[in-house]
């Protein structure tokens, strides 16, 4: 069925690559790097929403029940998310280079401003001087680990201003699927998106610096191709950079994540956002190895999976202030309590801002709150996992554009909560657990950020976890909170050396008001959170593997929660 579909879209004069110079071209030559054009993406042409075939966003491919190519429609979410942040990089760098135009071509420019540019078109004759046009260069994209190809047509197909799209797998039957779904998918996906057969890891470092953003989207875990990824990315470009090994990350496996990533998780409430920062700082350290280094854009926890998105500059300088940025976290065993340590230090009188190893640990032996021990996790990555100017105005765009996502509701809902964490607050402490310790009952969420804000702190959510505090308050203050609390609320004692007795035996030192403070918590008008739209919303297994779940049984998916007509824009046609 699926061939005998293809093979008629293959007849159909519209598509006919012997009539078009642009497919017969991509057949002869469908690994070329044949050059690109910048406008604006056309129309695709109308897709039939035939039998056996998938349709996501603008997009269709062929479905494929033999497993034998990987397709996840779960992971809509990423691709959506993704597409935003696209669309709003291209828009980023635009800027930058408009700013730069205005500057002038020979104002003075800091080495690590060269290196965020784009390479600007230049036009110029013999006797005229070169000139800088007003349009960016296209950006190229390099899908490295692309499957179908459904998401490398999805990035040509609906991102304005986009330019080659190469989709690279080491997989015959997935290259040989990318084909026929770009030659679906007909003009502009047959110009734009170039499959090719290859290991990741030999295209990338094979192409240095060549693409404006690559993205990596592997079974389970990322380390293998961080390497190649972050010399493949061009300077200012950005990586995008999905991790679905999540027990691995989370602290199931702390040996294992060791291996991969050069970290130790600890088990605790914020353990998805320190997978988070886990990722980060794996990334940074195989960037520092190539005097180049990272600055995240938004980073998520969104259904089994992490995804970041991190932009990457070259600059020898820079990288030398990298230990500044990553921290080890000390967790108590008891009461989990955390605090964290850089692994490096600025030495104060050393004007060239080179840190140096820092002093022994931040942390005494036993717990001040409880008495307990530390367990040390990490290295992680401690400076801001989202640039939160820039998470607002891809909330934003997603906004204005709600109708282009098949997954809106999700996105929006994750970008919501993202541009409102506290980017200056690492990990979080999470009420429950609090309260757990304490075996007390709970104050709501408001009196707490109330009390936190009368205290003179900063408090927000976290788009990992409903319940989290993500505080800049110190670990001591929010136990003292919590006592106050308890004075009011009293607990039964607790026997021998249960964390609480220690914690409820100290007077606190700040007396807490649990009034209702300005700037406080306020009823949202957008959800941060939404359920899944169906079941077996999860991970996939690798293409050719018999699947255990009826992934490709259910027609259609439909968001539950604040959706417009989503599910009607992502679909599969039996
Ligand atoms: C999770 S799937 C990618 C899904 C795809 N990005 C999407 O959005 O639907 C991972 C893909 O990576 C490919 N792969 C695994 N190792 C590879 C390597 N070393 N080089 C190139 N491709 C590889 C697999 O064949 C598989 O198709
Ligand atoms: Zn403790």
């Amino acid at each position: 069925m699926t061939l005998a579909f293809g093979f008629s879209r293959f007849l159909n004069p519209r598509v006919n690559p012997s009539t078009n110079p642009i497919l017969g071209l991509w057949l002869f030559s469908c690994s070329c790097s044949c050059s690109s054009s910048a406008s604006s993406a056309p129309e695709p042409p109308e897709l039939a929403g035939g039998p056996g075939t998938i349709r996501e966003g603008r997009a269709e491919i062929f479905a494929d029940k033999s497993n034998s190519v990987f397709y996840n429609k779960a992971q809509v979410n990423n691709r959506d998310l993704s597409i935003a942040v696209l669309r709003s990089f291209l828009l980023k760098r635009q800027e930058e280079h408009d700013i730069r135009l205005v500057k002038g071509r020979h104002a003075e420019t800091p080495p690590e401003q060269h290196a965020n540019d784009l390479d600007p078109v230049v036009t110029g004759s013999e006797d005229t001087a070169p000139r800088e046009e007003s349009k960016i260069k296209a950006p190229k994209v390099l899908e490295a680990l692309a499957a179908s190809g459904l998401r490398a047509i999805r990035y040509a197909l609906e991102v304005d201003g986009i330019g080659e799209v190469v989709a690279v797998d080491n997989n015959e039957e997935a290259i040989e699927a990318c084909k026929k779904n770009i030659y679906h998918n007909a003009i502009p996906a047959s110009s734009k998106v170039v499959p090719n057969l290859a290991d990741a890891r030999v295209y990338m470092l094979t192409h240095p610096k060549e693409f404006d953003v690559v993205d990596l989207d592997p079974y389970g875990s990322p380390a293998a191709f961080l390497d190649s990824a972050v010399q493949c990315v061009a300077d200012g470009g950005i990586l995008m950079c999905s991790a679905t090994d999540m027990a691995v990350l989370a602290g199931g496996n702390p040996e294992v994540c060791f291996s991969k990533y050069g970290s130790y998780p600890v088990r605790g409430k914020y353990c998805h956002e320190m997978a988070l920062r886990i990722l980060l700082a794996c990334i940074e350290s195989h960037a520092i190895r190539h005097k180049r280094y990272i600055v995240p854009v938004i980073s998520v926890h969104m259904d089994f999976y992490i995804r970041v998105f991190v932009r990457i500059f070259t600059s020898a300088s820079t990288v030398k202030t990298s230990p500044l940025k990553i921290s080890h976290v000390y967790q108590c065993v008891g009461c989990n309590s955390f605090h964290l340590q850089n692994v490096g230090r600025i030495n104060s009188k050393d004007k060239r801002n080179v840190a140096l190893p820092n002093f022994c640990p931040t942390v005494p032996q036993e717990c001040c709150e409880c008495g307990h021990k530390f367990v040390m996790g990490g290295p992680i990555w401690s400076d801001p996992i989202h640039d939160k100017e820039w998470a607002t105005s891809i909330l934003s765009n997603v906004q204005a554009m709600s109708g282009a996502y098949p997954a809106y509701a999700k996105i929006s809902a994750v970008l919501t909560s993202v541009s409102q964490e506290l980017v200056n607050a690492p990990l979080f402490v999470s009420l429950h657990s609090l309260c757990a310790t304490l075996k007390c009952t709970n104050p709501t969420m408001a009196m707490f950020h109330s009390a936190l804000r009368n205290a003179g702190y900063q408090i927000s959510g976290s788009h990992v976890d409903p319940l989290a505090l993500k505080t800049d308050a110190p670990m001591s203050v929010i136990w003292d909170i919590m006592r106050c609390w308890v004075k009011l609320h009293p607990v039964k004692s607790r026997p021998g050396a249960d964390p609480s007795n220690r914690i409820l035996s100290q007077e606190p030192k700040l007396q807490a008001s649990f009034s209702q403070a300005t700037g406080g918590l306020v009823a949202r008008k957008s959800p941060r959170f939404v359920p899944n739209p169906e079941k077996y919303w999860g991970p996939k297994a690798k293409a050719g593997r018999p699947l255990k779940t009826p992934h490709m049984d259910n027609c259609e998916f439909r968001f539950t929660a604040n959706t417009l007509e989503a599910g009607d824009r992502t679909s599969i046609s039996k």
